[in-house]
């Protein structure tokens, strides 16, 4: 908030400069003692960007209330503009102020010029910065005095806070416009122990494409089935697997795993799929049918939506897109 601006603001639509007559400071209101309250455009001070309310104190009082935070500024700003010492009023002070205090008598001053009188104006300088080190022990003051009493302090805490109704309404807006997103499935690829060596590792079973090709390849099709998002993870750790696919509860919609020697021996994998529920294809770049027979048993099976084997690295591919179909059917 421009504090200088407001505060130019709230003194056009109080009648100007020459009708104030004092300007205080109170824990959220700027309260003012004019000449003339008629010449007060009350609907527009209530537009004011950071005003929360107005009203009349007393004969010739106006009370313009601000947030906490921006009062000090806009107060601080405003009597630099009326040149206005500022008053710092608890409850009972500005009453006094408001009912018995002579009309023309207390601001002789503005009938002189600035400029003609230096002196003076080096002492309303030091008036002020008195006023400026004072104020934060008479925030404090007030805060503690006004807190009891103030229907708009209290209005202005069901406003603004944890819990208060601007609170709850921005966080309605923010579920609405969740609601609104189009649907963007995300993929997670799964690689188990050893597949970081691909290209190394048995070219004779496993072919000559790296790790990097696997990965480049799996967010291509991804992107191509519809996938706004590919993760792609390997690990040689069977509970780094594990902790990988709990974390994509919430946040991913299908799994392309190839759990790579823990396919034949892990059941905490076969756990951790059912745990989440999350449709999961199980890929083998080598035929493992046909390989040794400890291969032929596979844990995470009975967990998935379909297994591809034998496909070489494009078997991922192929699981991406049955994933891709299934959450489209
Ligand atoms: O590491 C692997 C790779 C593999 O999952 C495959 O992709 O063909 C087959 C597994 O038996 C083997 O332990």
């Amino acid at each position: 908030m421009d504090s200088g601006k407001t505060a130019r603001q709230v003194l056009d639509a109080c009648g100007g400069k020459g009708n104030v007559r004092a300007n205080a400071i109170c824990m959220t209101r700027l309260r003012l003692e004019l000449d003339d309250t008629s010449q007060v455009d009350s609907d527009r001070l209530g537009t004011l960007h950071g005003v929360l309310g107005v009203r009349s104190h007393g004969t010739n009082g106006v009370e313009v209330v601000f947030g906490p935070a921006v009062i000090d500024a806009i107060a601080l700003d405003f009597c630099d503009l009326t040149g206005l010492p500022l008053g710092r009023k608890t409850a009972k002070a500005i009453s006094t102020m408001t009912v018995g205090a002579p009309r023309r008598e207390a601001r002789p001053r503005q009938e002189v010029p600035r400029d003609a009188n230096p002196g003076r104006r080096a002492s309303y300088a030091a008036q002020r910065k008195a006023n400026r080190a004072l104020k934060a022990s008479a925030a404090a003051q007030d805060a503690a005095a006004e807190a009891r009493t103030d229907d708009l302090d209290q209005l202005r805490r069901m406003l603004e806070g944890p819990g208060s109704l601007l609170d709850a309404a921005d966080a309605a807006a923010a579920a609405t416009a969740r609601a609104e997103e189009p649907a963007t499935p995300r993929l997670l690829v799964l690689n188990g122990p050893n597949l970081n060596m691909l290209g190394v590792r048995e070219p004779a079973i496993y072919g000559s494409g790296t790790y990097a090709d696997l990965v480049s390849l799996c967010r291509r099709e991804g992107r191509l089935a519809g996938f706004s998002e590919v993760r792609c993870f390997q690990s040689n750790h069977e509970g780094a697997l594990v902790d990988e696919i709990q974390a994509a509860l919430g946040r991913y919609d299908a799994i392309v795993l190839n759990p790579a020697a823990y396919t034949h021996t892990s059941v905490a994998l076969l756990d951790a799929l059912k745990a989440v529920g999350i449709p999961c294809v199980e890929v083998h770049i080598s035929d493992v049918s046909s390989r040794e027979d400890f291969r032929q048993v596979s844990y995470v099976r009975a967990a998935c939506v379909a297994t591809v084997s034998g496909e070489g690295l494009a078997g991922y591919g192929h699981a991406i897109r049955i994933l891709a179909d299934a959450l489209d059917g």
